[in-house]
This record gives C-alpha cells, sequence and structure tokens, in this order.
C-alpha cells in the first residue's frame, strides 16, 4: 500500500549550495508565516492517520521483517546516504524557517546524525545479542538463561522545531535499529524543512515500517488517538504533559525530553585570566540556535566577586568576537521560531527589573532580538520564571553558594544541565564546591568548564530528570529504551529428579533443600548486626559459596535424607 501522505517528487537539488552563503533573504516573513506552515508543509490527511499507522501494525505483527539485522541495517544504511546526499538541502530549509545559521545546522546537527547512524550501525551486531546472566542459584546453574532484548513494535517519535535533525533521528534509526516500525510527528514549526526530511526519510525507508504524519494539533491528536507501543516525545512540558496523560489511558509508556532553566555557576576561585575563555563559552552555550537550545545556558550565576570582570568579557565577547555591529541580518545568528516565542521574550525584556548592560534590540518582522545581557537580575524577575528559550542571558550574583543552592532547588529544581565553571580542580572529588552544588541539584547532565557538547555524545545517555523529562536516549540508550528486555530461561526435563523438592507434599527436608538451593547467603552473609556494613561487598563471588553450599546440600539430600 502506498504511504497515505508521501509528498509529491520535489526538484531535487533546486537549493544546492545556497546553504554556505545563505542570507535571510528568503527567511519567512512573520505575518506570512502562519499560511507558509501549511502551503509548504503538506499536512497528513485526518482520515489517513488511522490507516497509516494500522499499515505499520500489520509490518510488524504479520510480516516480521524487522526481526532480520540484515534489512535494519539496510534501512539505516539508506537514510544515512539519504541525509548525506542532501546537508546542503537540509541546511537551507531552516535558513528559509527561522534564519537558522547553516553552519549550526552542519556542526550541530548534521554531523552528529550521520555519526549516530554509523555508531549505531558499528555495534548493532553486539547489541542484539542475548546477553547471558550470571551468577545463577544452584537452581538455575545447568541451564542456558539470556536476556533477549526484543522489538516493542510501533513506535511514535513526535520531535520540536529547534534541532529538528538531532532529536528525530536518534530515536528515528534507534528504533528501527532495535526492530520497530516507526510513526514519526516532525514539528509544524520548520514547514519547508519538515517537508524536505519527510521526502527524504519516506524515499529511503520502507513504507511498510515508517510513516510520517504532518499538521499542527488536530493532526496531533488524531496520531494520538491510535494505540503505540511506546512513544518519545520532544519538546515544552505544557505537551508534554498533554502527551502523558493521554498515554497513561492506554498504559503506553512514554520518554520525554523536556526543557528547563539551566544554571551556570562561575565559582569564586575563577582567576581573572580564566574569565575570557569562561564568558566565550557562556556566550555560545546561549547564544547559539538564536538560545533555542534545550541545554542552553539559561542564566549565570556567578560570585560576586568575579561578576563585575565576568560581565565585561561576555559583552566584549559579544560585541568583538561573536557578532560584532550585529543587525538582524547578521548571517552567524539565527531568529526566533515563531511570533509567540518573539512576544513572549518581548514581554521578558519589557517586564524585567534588572539592567540590560548589552542588547536588548528587536525586529518583530524578522523575529530578531539581538544578543540581550541583563544584570542584577534577581530571583523574582521576569527572566526567572520559565525557561527563556531565547538569547537573553540574565546574571545573578551570589555570595554564599549553599544560599543560592537553596534558592535554585525551590524554584528550577531538575535542570536538563548544569555547568559550573572553575579555575580549580575539575573533578569532585577534589574541589568542595563542585561537589556541593552536583550533591544538591539533580540534574540531567552535567559540564564542568563548558557547555551544550555532552549532547553530543554518542556513547552516553541524554535525558533530562524530574521536570526535565524521563528516560534518555544516544547510541545503546537508545536501542535499550525501544526494545525490552526479555529474560528466557531454557530448562531441561532431565533434572526433575532435583526439582522436584519443590512440588507437595513438603517435608522439611525437601524446603531446607529448596531454601539452601536458592538463598543467596544461607545467613552467613558478610554483614555483622551493628557497626559499618564494608562497602565493598563480595558480588557475584558470594555466590560461588552459595553454589558451593548449594550443591552440598544437594549431596546431603541424596544421600539418603528423604
Ligand atoms: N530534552 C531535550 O532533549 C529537548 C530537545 C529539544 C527541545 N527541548 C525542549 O522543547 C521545547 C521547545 O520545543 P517546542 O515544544 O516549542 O517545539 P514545537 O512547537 O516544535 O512542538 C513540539 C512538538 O509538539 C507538537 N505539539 C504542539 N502542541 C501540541 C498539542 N497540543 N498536542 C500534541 N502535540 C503538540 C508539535 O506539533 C511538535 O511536533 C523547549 O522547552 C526545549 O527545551 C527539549
Ligand atoms: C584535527 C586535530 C586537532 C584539532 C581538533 C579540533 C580543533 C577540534 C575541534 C572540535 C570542536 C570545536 C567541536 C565542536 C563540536 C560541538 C558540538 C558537537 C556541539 C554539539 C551541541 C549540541 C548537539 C547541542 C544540542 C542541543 C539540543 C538538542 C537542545 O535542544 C588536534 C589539534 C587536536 C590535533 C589532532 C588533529
Amino acid at each position: 500500500m502506498a504511504a497515505p501522505n508521501r509528498p509529491q517528487k520535489a526538484s531535487k537539488g533546486s537549493s544546492k549550495g545556497a546553504a554556505k552563503g545563505s542570507t535571510k533573504e528568503s527567511f519567512v516573513d512573520l505575518k506570512t508565516q502562519t499560511q507558509a506552515q501549511e502551503s509548504v508543509l503538506q499536512y497528513t490527511k485526518l482520515t489517513d492517520i488511522p490507516g497509516g499507522v494500522q499499515r505499520l501494525h500489520d509490518t510488524f505483527h504479520d510480516t516480521q521483517k524487522t526481526h532480520s539485522i540484515q534489512y535494519r541495517l539496510n534501512q539505516l544504511r539508506n537514510v544515512y546516504f539519504k541525509l548525506k546526499d542532501n546537508k546542503e538541502q537540509l541546511a537551507e530549509a531552516l535558513v528559509k524557517d527561522f534564519g537558522r545559521v547553516a553552519a549550526e545546522t552542519r556542526i550541530l546537527e548534521l554531523t552528529g546524525c550521520l555519526n549516530e547512524i554509523t555508531h549505531i550501525m558499528a555495534n548493532l551486531h553486539k547489541w542484539i545479542k542475548p546477553e547471558a546472566v550470571k551468577d545463577l542459584p544452584i537452581n538455575m546453574i545447568t541451564n542456558p538463561v539470556y536476556i533477549e532484548r526484543i522489538p516493542l513494535g510501533v513506535v511514535l517519535v513526535i520531535s520540536s522545531f529547534n534541532y529538528p535533525l538531532l532529536v528525530s533521528l536518534s530515536p528515528i534509526v534507534g528504533a528501527i535499529a532495535a526492530g520497530n516500525v516507526v510513526v514519526f510527528k516532525p514539528s509544524e514549526s520548520t514547514p519547508h524543512f519538515s517537508q524536505l526530511y519527510t521526502k527524504l526519510l519516506t524515499e529511503a525507508l520502507d513504507d511498510d515500517i515508517f510513516f510520517t504524519v504532518n499538521g499542527a494539533i488536530p493532526e496531533t491528536t488524531k496520531v494520538l488517538e491510535q494505540k503505540f507501543d511506546k512513544i518519545m516525545y520532544t519538546g515544552n512540558n505544557i505537551v508534554g504533559t498533554i502527551i502523558a496523560k493521554k498515554a497513561a489511558e492506554t498504559l503506553t509508556p512514554v520518554i520525554l525530553e523536556l526543557g528547563g532553566k539551566s544554571p551556570a555557576f562561575v565559582l569564586s576561585d575563577t582567576l581573572d585570566k580564566d574569565l575570557k575563555t569562561i564568558a566565550r563559552r557562556i556566550v555560545w552555550g546561549r547564544f547559539t540556535n538564536g538560545g533555542q537550545s534545550c541545554v542552553a545556558v539559561d542564566y549565570v550565576l556567578v560570585h560576586e566577586t568575579r561578576k563585575a570582570k565576568l560581565v565585561q568579557e561576555i559583552i566584549g565577547i559579544l560585541k568583538d568576537e561573536f557578532y560584532p555591529n550585529i543587525t538582524k541580518d547578521n548571517e552567524n545568528y539565527t531568529h526566533l521560531i515563531h511570533d509567540r516565542s518573539f512576544g513572549n521574550l518581548k514581554k521578558i525584556l519589557e517586564a524585567t527589573s534588572g539592567k540590560v548592560v548589552y542588547g536588548g534590540d528587536t525586529d518583530s518582522s524578522s523575529r530578531y532580538i539581538s544578543p540581550t545581557v541583563i544584570d542584577n537580575v534577581d530571583w523574582d524577575d521576569s527572566t526567572m520564571k520559565g525557561e527563556i528559550f531565547g538569547p537573553i542571558l540574565p546574571i545573578l550574583t551570589y555570595s554564599d553558594l549553599k544560599v543560592a543552592l537553596k534558592k535554585l532547588t525551590s524554584t528550577h529544581d531538575t535542570p536538563l544541565a548544569q555547568y559550573i565553571f572553575t579555575s580549580g580542580s575539575t573533578s569532585r572529588a577534589k574541589n568542595p564546591e563542585i561537589d556541593t552544588i552536583l550533591r544538591t541539584v539533580r540534574s540531567g547532565g552535567t559540564m564542568i568548564n563548558d557547555v551544550l557538547m555532552h549532547f553530543a555524545l554518542r556513547a552516553a545517555p541524554f535525558g533530562g530528570i524530574g521536570n526535565s523529562g524521563q528516560g534518555a536516549y544516544h547510541g545503546w540508550y537508545t536501542f535499550r529504551q525501544f526494545t525490552h528486555e526479555r529474560t528466557t530461561v531454557e530448562q531441561q526435563l532431565w533434572n526433575e529428579f532435583a526439582l522436584k523438592s519443590r512440588y507437595p507434599p513438603f517435608t522439611e527436608a525437601k524446603i531446607k533443600l529448596v531454601e539452601s538451593s536458592q538463598a543467596d547467603y544461607n545467613g552467613r552473609v558478610w554483614f555483622g548486626r551493628t557497626g559499618n556494613v564494608a562497602i565493598n561487598g563480595p558480588g557475584a563471588l558470594f555466590s560461588t559459596w552459595t553454589g558451593i553450599a548449594g550443591i552440598a546440600a544437594l549431596v546431603y539430600y541424596f544421600a539418603g535424607t528423604l
């Protein structure tokens, strides 16, 4: 069956080469934005959605083609080349959608996405191998016992506009690598990108395992009425709550990748000679992608003795290095995604009781807010109500770290990231202030002396905690998210002579035998009733002794006790 929403073949390569030297000439104007979304992006007909999802259910349950590893790898290979061959067009589409700097698309998204695919392809043969369970009780030591990672079924991926490739590709390819079929809902806020991306993925992937739904709230609502085996949502917390509630109705598990207010601490030990580098990293972490990064530096919390110098350096970096003489036409600076976002940020600027020490210029027609630094901000300021998600950097100072942390955890607990800048040791074992912060603030991720880059690690889990989300992904962790860990025991029939001790009628000897063959410690634990418990417990070694005790019990049993 043909995909209901397969887009018409677009003229291939029409914008080839444009990404490198793009201007904002073709950038969609605010007034025409809503019309542009619907005219550029072909929304999926509501009536096509149930059939499209059902097609994938049928594939998964009836054909079982996704069980073949060869098939999965070939699908991933197709995606790899499709993206690689269309890098410039993808970057150019985002220039049109929100003036996203093409270089940002290349260095922050495209390279990482291709790496994610090759990383999964290179490792899949290891990941799909059943994992032998070690440390078995005596009553199972003769059996093969292993964990199989089986596909979940039909997976729904809903993604956000801000890094539209990065936040969708890892779940899509991870889910396919894990043997699932995927329904994908890209963001309607990037119509040029989503139209092209839909076309490329639809061409690369088998229709039977992949179905894209484009559109806004009605289309997403319709998708959510269908049955899925797991939903992964990336976006804001309000919609995240809607998705989680809807999923709960059918007990569908969810992964939520949400936002948050990620602080950058600048500790009292930072030296004058380091503050320029620190300022540069903070500026990159705030203003990249027009401030629209989930892990952006949302605000700076600097020790009062370092504040003046830090602010001076931040302004210097913005003015002299990153964006000299910035105007709305600057080609290295990304604009805001839509009028709602522009309006919210403008209100924040108008209401702040801090001092705007740099920037503050706006242009509604191109949704531009110049890089803005606000000093003397307190915790009640308009900038501190929620995630800023735009190019505004509030500076808060502290004199007592513990007091600042108390305030932070009582207002913006569980950020997606936290960044700590120090001129001292970067190890929490050697730097007590880092240790205090990390003990107090539970965050999705942490970087010492840098920002953002942890998102790009393909072999480490990325995800939030509490308000910033649930469930982590990337590489192996994505694969795990989209598989069920099924424990399988291959029991033998010949050992019934031993196992029959578990059946009634019970005797004391039978009970003792069963107890000793499965009780791990047989009363001979390595800790006393008082005193400290040894930190290095015996681990698996202890079960060797359990095994020996079990064998002794068996010998005793068959020596004629019964
Ligand atoms: N944790 C992460 O990995 C991560 C990554 C990127 C972005 N984010 C967060 O996402 C937010 C920005 O994204 P956004 O939400 O503005 O993006 P968005 O507007 O593109 O929306 C995200 C998705 O939700 C859908 N949606 C919108 N309203 C809906 C509704 N009522 N019902 C169902 N679906 C609906 C959209 O169609 C879209 O596909 C920020 O808070 C950012 O921090 C988090
Ligand atoms: C080549 C050799 C060397 C030089 C190496 C150099 C100069 C390497 C520089 C690498 C840099 C600067 C890489 C930067 C990468 C940044 C990344 C990947 C950032 C990613 C952030 C992301 C994805 C954020 C995402 C946020 C989201 C999704 C939120 O919504 C030498 C000199 C070392 C010698 C050997 C050869």
